[in-house]
């Protein structure tokens, strides 16, 4: 199986960059991962490849879930798995890039940022390859670099103090097509077209061959499912899922497909109406609070008519922007009022990270919105018990939302109530 992992010193080193060049490149035959729980990137991943990318997160689910993922998901020519921040960032909690690289025994290649430097690059080298034993690196490719001789002296130094790392080669400071572009999930159709050329710079001084050559997953799988077995339900979800309800993981979705008789996605953004033989409404996170945002679905009367009336009987989960969705309204914007709830848009993330709630369930949340009604919730988030006890979910008959994201398939057990199942 073929395999790489995508990895850097810290954020903002060209790990995008070098992911989206190789995912357009390889296009329909590589599955993008997504290490950690991050929901932008992964769709970002989509836009570029057209293929769903997979987040592998081994804070929220244990090693061997982990493994039976990224067993499920691989199943293209190559897997590339983007890392998130440096590549030990994120150990404390046992899901950095080389956590996760480790398990799956998938080599690292590591973008470096070239500029101004040649000797100290060496330095960085080995001190990512010494400060674990056991860790993958494998490869650099260098960022930044000025000119073809730079990278000359570069090279010398780094193959006179390493016989185990591969070169791939390199990336010029300043690309021309990236000039009018900015990288980022407002990608329209036509900068897509960018994306080709984009691709060809990044790659121009980048041995495909030896990055081919080096990618590969040695773990050991077996073939017992991790996971809780879950019944089959003979009930319709509806799921409302389009550019500003975005954040879904895939696996979630896949999930309720296996678990469900019959899954619809619901546009909100056209209108699409919740189906009248619909028992279930899943509303994902994302975006409802920005005007932008809020534009775009403002005039959606059909739908939010549907989605008030299905509550009136039946159940409804909203997540982070799907929890907005319910409330009463945030800033001066309307919502749906099915939940008293008020909210404040505020210029910072109120949370961030992984957080536990009461029900013992690992999630992640990550919103700039907060709750401003003084209400009694169902359920806390903290991120260490006692601490920070706010109520973060919220429920009225039927109907329930709640800032934290979820994995289905390793929590469904304790979070069917969410479903009011
Ligand atoms: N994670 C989300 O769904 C984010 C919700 C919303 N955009 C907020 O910041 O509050």
């Amino acid at each position: 199986m073929k395999a790489l992992c995508i990895s850097a010193t810290a954020s903002n080193q060209g790990k995008t960059i070098l992911t989206t060049a190789l995912l357009y490149h390889y296009k329909k035959s590589v599955r993008p991962f997504k290490i950690g729980p991050d929901f932008i990137d992964p769709l970002f991943h989509e836009k570029v490849c057209d293929t769903k990318s997979v987040n592998l997160d081994t804070c929220i689910m244990n090693k061997n879930q982990v493994k039976w993922m990224f067993n499920k998901y691989s199943n293209k020519n190559i897997s590339i798995l983007e890392g998130v921040m440096g590549f030990y960032d994120g150990m404390d909690k046992g899901s950095s890039a080389y956590d996760v690289s480790k398990l799956l025994d998938i080599p690292t290649v590591v973008i470096l940022d070239a500029s101004g430097s040649y000797t100290t690059l060496s330095a960085i080298i080995k001190g990512l390859k010494e400060y674990r034993e056991g860790n993958t690196v494998k490869a650099v490719v260098f960022n930044h670099v000025s000119s073809q001789m730079h990278f000359e002296l570069i090279r010398k130094q780094v193959e006179k103090d390493f016989d185990d790392i591969v070169i791939l080669g390199w990336i010029k400071s300043k690309l021309d097509s990236l000039d009018s572009i900015h990288l980022g999930l407002d990608l329209g159709d036509n900068d897509k077209e960018k994306l080709e050329e984009i691709s060809k710079e990044v790659l121009t001084n980048i041995d495909l061959k030896k990055l081919e050559n080096i990618a590969s997953s040695n773990y050991e799988t077996n073939d017992i499912y991790p996971f809780e077995k879950i019944e089959k339900y003979n009930k319709h979800i509806a799921v409302v899922n389009d550019d500003n309800f975005a954040f879904l993981y895939h696996d979630n979705l896949e999930f309720l497909n296996e678990h469900f008789s019959k899954v619809t996605i619901v546009n909100s953004i056209k209108d699409e109406i919740i189906p009248n033989d619909c028992d279930i409404v899943f509303i994902c996170g994302g975006y409802i609070e920005t005007q932008k945002a809020y534009d775009k679905f403002k005039n959606s009367n059909n739908f939010k008519n549907s989605l008030v009336n299905h509550a009136k009987t039946k159940a409804v989960y909203g997540e982070c922007a799907g929890l907005i969705l319910l409330g009463r309204k945030v800033d001066d914007k309307e919502m749906l009022n099915l939940l008293s709830l008020d909210f404040e848009l505020t210029n910072r993330p109120n949370r961030l990270g992984y957080y536990d709630n009461d029900l013992g369930i690992t999630g992640h949340a990550f919103h700039y919105t907060k709750i401003i009604t003084d209400v009694k919730g169902e359920y806390t988030l903290y991120k260490k018990k006692n601490e920070y006890e706010i109520y973060a979910a919220f429920k009225k008959e039927k109907v329930f939302g709640t800032y934290l994201h979820t994995m289905f398939r390793n929590n469904f057990s304790k979070i069917k109530i969410y479903f009011n199942l």
